[in-house]
């Protein structure tokens, strides 16, 4: 019986066409990649997670190290009940929804069914949109470009800001001064100007070490 039921939902899941649009519940999602890697930067540098690439972004970070995410028409959409099995796959029992702007969309379905597998939720986001979802850690990255709303900031248990040139350690500092006590605080080198900037970043540290470096460590290991 329970065979025949399993034999149903799959079928079920094929034969349904996906919508045109990405319907406001959230059921289905524009989805870039999926993979299966180690967290490069911040706080949970060095753990299993499996990455969730949502495309659409309309932030227009010049410097941006995933263009390809920007356009959501280019992204199938995809049904988050198919999200969430293919991540219960996989050990780790985490997942990070990024993009793209993943915040462009409401998270709220993809996420309470991640938890109810007992996966933990964690989020990258710039805070351009409001909130949806429930998280688990939320890495906030603002932007310059489209400046975060305010609500993100108290809540972000992470604040990680790209450090381009040296304006951005004013930027840096401003929204450190909005964010929660308990949050993290992490200055992280644009890649391509890293050379430049990584002794700025250090000089910085060591004068107010209430911040901390984050290096795009699976750059350096080769791995997505
Ligand atoms: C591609 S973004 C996607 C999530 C969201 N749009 C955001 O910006 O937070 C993922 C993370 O990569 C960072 N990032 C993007 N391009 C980068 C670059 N060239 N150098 C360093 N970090 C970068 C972003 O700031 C963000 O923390
Ligand atoms: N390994 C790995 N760690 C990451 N942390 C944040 C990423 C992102 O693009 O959001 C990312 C990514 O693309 N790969
Ligand atoms: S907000 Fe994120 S995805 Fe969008 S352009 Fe900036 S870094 Fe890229
Ligand atoms: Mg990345």
């Amino acid at each position: 019986m329970l065979n025949v039921d399993l034999e149903r939902t799959s079928i079920n899941q094929q034969v349904t066409a996906p919508p045109k649009e990405v319907p406001a519940d959230g059921s289905f999602l524009p989805l870039m990649e999926e993979f299966y890697t180690i967290q490069g930067e911040g706080y949970n540098t060095g753990k299993a997670a499996y990455f969730i690439r949502l495309g659409g972004c309309d932030v227009g970070c010049h410097w941006c190290d995933v263009k390809e995410s920007w356009d959501a028409a280019l992204h199938p959409l995809t049904a988050a009940d198919t999200i969430v099995a293919n991540a219960a796959r996989h050990p780790a029992r985490a997942v990070v929804i990024t993009g793209g702007e993943p915040l462009l969309y409401n998270l709220d379905y993809l996420c309470n069914e991640l938890r109810k597998k007992g996966i933990k939720t964690f989020i990258e986001t710039s805070g351009a949109y409001p909130l949806s979802g429930s998280w688990d850690w939320i890495c906030l990255s603002p932007k310059k470009f489209k400046k975060p709303v305010p609500e993100i900031l108290s809540l972000a248990n992470e604040l990680k800001v790209i450090v381009f040139n040296k304006s951005d350690f004013g930027w840096a500092e401003e929204h450190a001064s909005h964010v929660s006590s308990l949050c993290k605080l992490y200055l992280q080198p644009e890649w391509s100007k890293a050379e430049e900037t990584t002794p700025l970043i250090i000089d910085y540290v060591k004068e107010n070490p209430r911040w901390q470096i984050s290096l795009q460590t699976h750059k350096f290991m080769n791995i997505p």
